[in-house]
C-alpha cells in the first residue's frame, strides 16, 4: 500500500505550492497565534483557492473556540480538523457541531501514552501520534522531536492512524519501516528555520515517501 504525506504548517504560496505538485495528500494550516507556523484567516483563505480538490485542507488546532473553529473552517476550505490538547469529549463534540472528520493529536514518549488513542476511539476519525513536547514547551507540535516508532509496532491501532514528530527527508523511510505507518506528517523537518518551510525539502521528502 503506498505511504501518503501531510505537509504541515504551509503559510506561503510557493511552499504549498511545492507540497500538492510534490504529491501531498494533506496540507495542513496553523490557527494558533503563538506559533511561527500561523496564518491568519485572511491568509488561510488565499492559500486554500491553490489547493486542488484531491489535497485535504487539514485545520490545526489547540483547544480553540468554537468562534475560530467556524472562521477558519469557511475560510480555509476545511477538510478536516487536527486537534491537539482537548480532552475526548471536546473532540467528538467539534465534529459533531462541524460534521467534518476529526484527527486528534496523541503525543507519545512511552508505550503507556498510546492509551491516548484508545481514549479517542468514537471521539475522532483519525489519530497522529506525535511526539511528546516538554512540559514547558510553547508548542504542542512542529518541535521536530520524535519517539521511539518502534513502540507502535505491536499496538492494536483503534483508529486510521498517521506518524508525527521529527520526521525528515533522511529519516522518513526509516520511520515507515519501523512503524508501519501508511501516512507520514512533516513540519519542521522541511524548514530551513523556525517556521519557513524549504521548497526544496518539501520536494525531496515527498519524493521519498513516493518511493517507499
Ligand atoms: O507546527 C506547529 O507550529 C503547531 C502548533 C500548534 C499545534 C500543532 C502544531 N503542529 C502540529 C503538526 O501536525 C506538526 O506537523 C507535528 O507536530 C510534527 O512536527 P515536526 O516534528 O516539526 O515535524
Amino acid at each position: 500500500m503506498p505511504v501518503s504525506a501531510k505537509i504541515c504548517g504551509l503559510s506561503t504560496a510557493e511552499t504549498l505550492d511545492a507540497a500538492v505538485a510534490g504529491g501531498a495528500s494533506h496540507v495542513g494550516f496553523v490557527f494558533f497565534p503563538p506559533s511561527p507556523r500561523h496564518v491568519t484567516i485572511e491568509q488561510a483563505a488565499a492559500l486554500a483557492q491553490r489547493v486542488p480538490a484531491h489535497v485535504g485542507r487539514v485545520g490545526v488546532f489547540v483547544d480553540p473556540e468554537d468562534a475560530l473553529l467556524d472562521q477558519a473552517i469557511r475560510a480555509g476550505r476545511l477538510d478536516a480538523i487536527q486537534l491537539h490538547r482537548v480532552t475526548p469529549a471536546r473532540a467528538a463534540s467539534i465534529g459533531s457541531r462541524t460534521r467534518l472528520p476529526v484527527w486528534g493529536a496523541v503525543a507519545v514518549k512511552t508505550r503507556a501514552d498510546l492509551d491516548g488513542a484508545n481514549a479517542l476511539r468514537g471521539a475522532v476519525q483519525r489519530v497522529l501520534y506525535d511526539a511528546k513536547v516538554p512540559e514547558d514547551a510553547k508548542l504542542p507540535g512542529g518541535m521536530g522531536l520524535r519517539f521511539d516508532w518502534s513502540l507502535l509496532q505491536d499496538f492494536a491501532h483503534p483508529l486510521p492512524w498517521a506518524l508525527s514528530g521529527g520526521l525528515d527527508p533522511a529519516n522518513v523511510a526509516e520511520a515507515v519501516s519501523i512503524s508501519g505507518a501508511r501516512l507520514v506528517d512533516v513540519s519542521s523537518g522541511v524548514e530551513s528555520a523556525s517556521g519557513i518551510k524549504d521548497a526544496g525539502k518539501i520536494a525531496s521528502f515527498l519524493k521519498t515517501v513516493a518511493s517507499l
